[in-house]
């Protein structure tokens, strides 16, 4: 039987309800954002996090910023248009879903150019409905692709929340392990906390333990041992950007785990929805990496748990070299190597 997912990102009748993911696993609160400003908030701050669920926030914040738009013809509106996703382009900078969420929405605004104003916001609004609905497919698909590679019995170890929070359901990381219980097969998990944000203790744990599916929380340090332990058959990570020739960006802590599983002989997959791939950035080099404040690190846990004036460096991302991957599972399928062949045949 399917799971029922709680849905992370939804807008109906001109308000963008999302999970406030900051508060979760002990309160499950919704927000309801009328304004635009509030959406790149809940981005900025994690509150609706993940890749794919921060490009279906930003296609949606954007209309909220389109609202009061002029009408009178449509360059006064597309001004208003570029100038609200400038904006949000600005929330963050790494998941690349966000950029092509919007750019999507601008496509779609000059495609309708020749309409009343009015048409064209019912149409944006369509598009940024079409940009949930298909991430939803594509999760669902990218799970049946990676459950070729997992069989029942096996334990699998993940790092941050690749779940169905991040994503409008299923999840990327996570889907072949929802798919798994829907199938009746017993695969276990291993999540790594993820510190600073605890997107794995918190947020994984939570999902996972929703759907009856046997969870152990881990610290980031204790991955080593379990691999060595025997106890993880493969890795299966999300991702926030995939380069050209197949290097990854994903949550900080995610190379490590990549380095483990290669000296452990474990499999270490990426779950990557094409809307993921970034053709247009070369190498993990290219990536921009978000750096957040000091304050995650220091007071994370909810005291303080540094000196004053420490030195902090926090970045939010790390990029694992195509090299550590052993395959890419896509919603169209399974890359396995040759990433700068192979990932262009993706968008033919
Ligand atoms: C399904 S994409 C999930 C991806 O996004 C997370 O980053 P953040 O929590 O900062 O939005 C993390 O990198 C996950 O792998």
């Amino acid at each position: 039987m399917e799971h029922t997912f709680l849905q992370s990102v939804t807008f109906k009748e001109g308000t963008l309800y999302i999970l406030d993911q900051t508060k979760l696993p002990t309160i499950t609160e919704f927000l309801e954002i009328t304004e635009i400003e509030d959406a790149w908030d809940a981005i900025k701050q994690l509150k609706v996090r993940g890749a794919p669920a921060i490009g279906i926030a930003a296609a949606y914040g954007l209309l909220l910023g389109l609202k009061n738009a002029p009408e009178e013809n449509f360059d006064s509106f597309y001004g208003v248009l570029k100038e609200n996703l400038t904006y949000l382009e600005t929330s963050r900078p790494t998941a690349v879903n966000l950029f092509w969420a919007l750019k999507r929405m601008d496509e779609r605004a000059k495609l309708e150019r020749e309409k009343p104003v009015a048409e064209i916001k019912a149409a944006l609004e369509e598009e940024a409905h079409l940009i949930r609905q298909e991430d939803e497919e594509v999760c669902r698909s990218i799970g049946e692709h990676a459950l070729t590679l997992f069989h029942d019995g096996m334990t699998v170890l993940t790092h941050c929340n690749a779940g169905g929070i991040a994503t409008a359901k299923y999840g990327t990381a996570l889907a072949p392990i929802y798919l798994a219980k829907e199938k009746g097969w017993d695969i276990k998990v291993y999540a790594d906390e993820t510190r600073p944000l605890l997107q794995g203790a918190r947020l994984t744990t939570w999902e996972l333990m929703q759907a009856g599916i046997d969870v152990t929380l881990i610290t980031d340090s204790m991955a080593a041992m379990v691999m060595h332990k025997g106890l993880i058959q493969a890795v299966i990570v999300g991702c926030d950007r995939v380069a050209a020739n197949g290097d990854v960006a994903n949550k900080i802590g995610t190379y490590g785990v990549a380095l483990l599983a290669k000296a452990h002989n474990i499999p270490f997959y990426v779950a990557a929805p094409t809307p993921t791939v970034d053709l247009d950035t070369k190498t993990g080099h290219d990536i921009p990496i978000e750096e957040r404040g000091m304050e995650e690190i220091t007071e994370g846990l909810g005291k303080q748990t540094a000196p004053e004036g420490v030195k902090v460096f926090n970045p939010a991302f790390d990029v694992t070299p195509h090299e550590l991957i052993t395959a890419i599972i896509t919603e169209k399928g399974i890359i396995k190597g040759n990433y700068q062949e192979e990932l262009p045949k993706l968008f033919i």
